[in-house]
């Protein structure tokens, strides 16, 4: 779809590195200028430091001949969210389309996890969506020509996960947040929608997926026959950005080869 997105900005949150890198990327090769997003720790137990990757992000979307701009903000934070949003608005000179990639699930089991731990995967995912969408849904309101909020929820969403018991409640608030908000948005002529990704390789489930058994049965479970890869869920965010998609809204899209209807 090259070029459908020619002359639209987009935001991406969390695009430093995984299905938000990708997104990005896809973002940049239909057309758009790219508002990069990502979050660097207080301190090295929050997280590593990703500057340098997102340096490289922002070096691929220019190399494409878009603009490109990375912006720092812990998607949690409020005032930091409002202050990247204008910060985009100023750079890239409005805002067309915001994806809420940004997220985190560390593993626990649900006996022994802290309330903060509870917290902390609920403020980022779920409250960070709520935020960044209010945000960016605000300026285009203001601009008053439509626009696109696509929210990268989960297969989990639907299916529960045993040392996911912070995280599946989440990814189902996504995308409950994005049916509520296509309500107040659509006479407005904005769009939100969510893709469910399935079991796709990213940092995220590095740790996870290193015990090969693991490993064997998702792949088996897969009908297209191999784990997703973030260009996989690009494309279809592309399609929901895209003017092709413009009576789409309330929708969840799963990009999961298969997964999810593959009981036996
Ligand atoms: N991988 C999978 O199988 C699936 C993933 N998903 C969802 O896809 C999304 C992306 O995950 P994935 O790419 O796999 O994971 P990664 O761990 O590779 O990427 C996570 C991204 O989120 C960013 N991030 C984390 N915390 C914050 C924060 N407080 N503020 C801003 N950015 C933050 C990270 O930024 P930084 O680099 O700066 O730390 C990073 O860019 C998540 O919402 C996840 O739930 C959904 C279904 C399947
Ligand atoms: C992090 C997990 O491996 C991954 O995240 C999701 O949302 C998928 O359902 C997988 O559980």
């Amino acid at each position: 779809m090259t070029g459908v997105l020619a002359g639209r900005s987009a935001l991406v949150t969390g695009a430093s590195r995984g299905i938000g890198r990708g997104i990005a990327l896809g973002l940049a090769a239909a057309g758009a200028d790219v508002a990069v997003n990502w979050y660097r720790p207080p301190s090295p137990e929050f997280g590593r430091d990703n500057g340098a990757d997102v340096a490289s992000v922002v070096a691929e979307i220019e190399a494409m001949g878009r603009r490109a701009v990375a912006v720092e903000a812990d998607v949690s934070n409020g005032a930091a969210v409002r202050a990247m949003v204008d910060e985009v608005v100023l750079s890239l000179g409005g805002l067309d389309v915001l994806v809420n990639s940004a997220g985190i699930c560390p593993f626990h089991d649900f006996l022994t996890m802290p309330e903060e731990l509870w917290d902390r995967v609920h403020a980022v995912n779920l409250r960070g969506a709520f935020l960044c969408s209010q945000a960016a849904a605000r300026v285009m309101v203001d601009q008053g020509r439509g626009g696109r909020i696509i929210s990268v929820s989960s297969i989990s969403a639907l299916v529960g996960g045993g040392q996911q018991a912070h995280y599946t409640p989440t990814k189902a608030g996504v995308h409950s947040l994005m049916q509520s908000i296509a309500i107040p948005l659509g006479p407005h002529g904005i769009t939100c929608n969510s893709v469910l990704p399935g079991a796709i390789g990213t940092d995220i489930n590095r740790d996870d997926w290193s015990d090969p058994q693991k490993l064997a049965y998702l792949n088996g479970r897969i009908p297209i026959g191999r784990l997703g890869e973030p260009d996989d869920v690009a494309g279809p965010v592309v399609f929901l950005a895209s003017p092709a998609a413009r009576y789409v809204t309330g929708a969840a899209l799963l990009v999961d080869g298969g997964l999810y209807v593959n009981l036996q």
